[in-house]
């Protein structure tokens, strides 16, 4: 039976035909796991690459959107169809080593015309090792990913148009999928680190770097350094840890709060880690805040259960209702994974809601300074509606 990729078993399965004509000048291709072809034009780097094709929304943004670690293991298509208009500079990136394995456009890289460009988006991606594709039919191909969910594929660009089709097939029907893979521990630091905000400026609206009142230890499991920003501009001292550190590895810093990264993969892979650590800064009442991945890290270390989307979200206007409130917040969200509701213990609740499609968006532990979102306040890129909850988790310290 092949799975909801479209991934059969190896014995079962039957190579496709791949005798259709090639187009005359197709230098690229996205191959799925299902056999589908879809020709285009490489762009960036050559060779090619295995990963979940996803689809972001998001009508800006796509440095950011490339550097950002969760993206680990995905190739991206961008549903905007002018990418590369603002060409690429060496601060918008969330990382220095971007994760993200591809990315599918639908026209040509648009030229840079912007102040702050000092690279072609073609040239950044070459130097950055990303393969990717453009003239691709890409709302046919987001279609395809809301009906069918994310499949697998390998997106590849020779300048000769030299590729073996089976070759590219076998890599993307055998790559087993994110589902039970855990890609925290290729993205998060080896050391630990302080945050230094004089290396990275404070930008877009954040104000100026607070002098830090409260120390916060940061668990990486591929952490944007926007949201870093965000801590050190409420007020906070970091402390990057690497994702396997233990509890007593956390409390021996001392921190007046611990905070759990975004990251990629199946939250579930990462359990035996996580999963003590964070019921060890539990115990020790040490307020704690979750992003995305952190997120759904609490949600299993407080008994509860996560499972794969189909399509997951991935963009930058996606409505969430603070249930408190009832305020909407539009946010900015990158996820594939998501806290089953249904299996959230007594005495958790859940505080946001995506209008969406209702699913959990953040959750708070009741009478505990602990709360966690699905979604991106320190957005980087997308609206920033949502950064009062850095100021929560201060809250919290302050209360403390
Ligand atoms: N941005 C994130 O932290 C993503 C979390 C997790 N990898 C998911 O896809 O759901």
């Amino acid at each position: 039976m092949p799975n909801q990729h479209g991934t059969a078993p190896k014995q079962q399965r039957q190579v496709p035909s791949f005798d259709a004509p090639r187009p005359p000048g197709a230098t690229g291709a996205l191959v799925l796991a299902d056999g589908t072809v879809l020709w285009g034009k490489g762009i960036g780097a050559t060779g090619s690459n295995v990963g979940e094709v996803v689809f972001n929304t998001a009508m800006t943004g796509y440095q950011e959107t490339l550097t950002d670690p969760s993206y680990a293991g995905q190739i991206i298509t961008f549903t905007f169809p002018h990418i590369g208009n603002i060409g690429t500079n060496a601060e918008d990136i969330e990382t220095t080593t971007p994760a993200a394995r591809g990315l599918i456009l639908r026209a040509d890289i648009t030229e840079p015309a912007n102040w702050r460009s000092t690279k072609h988006l073609d040239s950044w991606l070459k130097a950055n090792n990303i393969v990717g594709l453009s003239g691709i039919d890409t709302r046919a191909l987001t279609r395809r990913i809301r009906s069918k969910g994310a499949p697998n594929g390998v997106v590849v660009h020779a300048p000769d148009g030299e590729f073996d089709l089976p070759t590219l097939w076998a890599k993307a029907a055998d790559w087993p999928g994110l589902e039970g893979m855990d890609l925290a521990l290729e993205v998060t630091s080896a050391q630990p680190y302080s945050w230094d905000e004089s290396e990275w400026s404070l930008r877009g609206g954040y104000g100026k770097q607070a002098s830090p009142k409260f120390h916060v230890v940061a668990l990486d499991y591929g952490a944007k350094r926007n949201i870093l920003r965000c801590l050190a501009a409420s007020g906070c001292k970091v402390t990057v840890l690497p994702a396997q550190s233990s509890a007593e590895d956390v409390l021996a810093h001392k921190p007046d709060g611990v905070f759990l990264s975004n990251g990629p993969g199946d939250p579930a892979a990462t359990g035996d880690y996580a999963v003590p650590m964070i019921q060890g800064v539990l115990k020790a009442g040490v307020p704690l805040f979750g992003i995305c991945l952190g997120h759904q890290m609490l949600a299993l270390a407080l008994g509860a259960k996560t499972f794969k989307m189909d399509t997951g979200h991935r963009g930058a206007n996606h409505p969430v209702k603070d249930l408190a409130t009832g305020r909407v917040e539009i946010t900015s969200q990158n996820h594939g994974f998501v806290v089953d509701e249904t299996s959230l213990p007594a005495g958790v609740k859940v505080t946001h809601r995506s209008l969406f499609d209702q699913s959990v968006e953040g959750i708070a532990v009741d009478g505990k300074p602990v709360f966690s979102v699905q979604y991106h306040p320190e957005a980087s890129p997308g609206p920033q509606d949502a950064h009062y909850l850095f100021d929560r988790f201060v809250g919290l310290m302050e209360k403390r």
